[in-house]
């Protein structure tokens, strides 16, 4: 794919270097952008091998809405996100409970928030929102709305959360029958975190398109801090010597996002160059 070749060319070229929390430092590169159409294939690396199960299985832990890898990590047998697990496989209100769970309070009377003048002393009890299920709502009922977002940047929980999202906010847009989706990321691994971010993201756009009647558009992708870790440069610099093959096609099965499995992904015509390995910086 040569936009995510270009990235990494522009960082390599002009990032600059900076320490951060993980004492591996990065070459960065602020506010990069690109997007892919998704009628031109399933936008999977082919300059090196990504592991389209994991891609998946992350997509649909996301999709379960737990604070916990359990079912990633011993059932699925996927292990990206175990560093940030403690022994019980406990992470947080991460992602999967941002998305599907989001948490906020609501009185008694219905209200989330104190009128003008209003008490602030009443009886706030929890409650949840899903906002994907309200995204696909929207998209069956109002298509042309603007306000089709799944916000991910909780301030209030952050201390809860054993990494704070990276993928903050994602917003649906639809346009002659196609459905676009735009990520905004505040800080993206450009070898590790980036090529799985955009296989995700691409297959959630398409299984919502075909849940709710239309083709699939364009994934756009905002990334606040683009980085490259210095121990990735060589991995990458072998990457860009390599020619992008033909993408991959992705089909999936006609069922509403929470029937979706594995098994109803079917990936066909995948031939990537050799897997590079990258060593995750926690
Ligand atoms: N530094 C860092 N980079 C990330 O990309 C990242 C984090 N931290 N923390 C949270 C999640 C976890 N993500 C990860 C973590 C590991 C792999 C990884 O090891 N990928 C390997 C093998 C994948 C497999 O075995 O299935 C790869 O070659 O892509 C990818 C994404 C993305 N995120
Ligand atoms: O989906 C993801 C999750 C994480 N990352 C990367 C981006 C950074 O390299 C680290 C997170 O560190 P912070 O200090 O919290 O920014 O993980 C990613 O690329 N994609």
């Amino acid at each position: 794919m040569q936009v995510y070749l270009d990235l990494v060319q522009r960082v390599l070229e002009n990032g600059v270097r900076k320490e951060n929390r993980t004492g591996t430092d990065t070459l960065s590169n602020f506010a990069e952008f690109y997007k892919v159409d998704l009628a031109e294939g399933f936008p999977l690396l082919t300059t090196k091998k990504v592991y389209f199960k994991s891609v998946i299985m992350e997509l649909l832990w996301y999709l379960r809405g737990d604070d916990h890898v359990r079912w990633l990590r011993d059932e699925k047998d996927v292990h990206i996100w175990d560093a940030w697990a403690d022994d019980d496989g406990y992470v947080g209100p991460i992602y999967p409970v941002l998305w599907r769970r989001f948490p906020f309070l609501k009185a008694s009377d219905g209200s989330s928030y104190p009128k003008l003048g209003e008490s602030r002393d009443k009886d706030w009890v929890y409650d949840e929102f899903d906002q994907v299920q309200r995204a696909i709502d929207m998209l069956k009922n109002n298509p042309n709305s603007r306000r089709i977002v799944v916000s991910t940047w909780h301030p209030g929980l952050l201390d809860e959360m054993r990494l704070p999202p990276c993928h903050i906010m994602y917003i649906f847009n639809v346009s002659d029958g196609k459905l676009n989706c735009h990520l905004t990321q505040r800080s993206g691994d450009i070898a590790l975190g980036i090529p799985f971010n955009l296989a995700c993201y691409s297959a959630l756009t398409m299984a919502i398109a075909k849940e709710v009647g239309l083709k699939p558009g364009e994934f756009a992708h905002t990334i606040v801090d683009a980085h490259i870790y210095e121990n990735h440069i060589e991995g990458l610099q072998e990457q860009l010597k390599r020619e992008p093959r033909k993408l991959p096609t992705l089909t999936i099965a006609n069922k509403p996002i929470d029937e979706l499995q594995y098994e109803d992904f079917t990936l066909e015509g995948y031939d990537p160059d050799p897997a590079i390995k990258f060593p995750v910086a926690v």
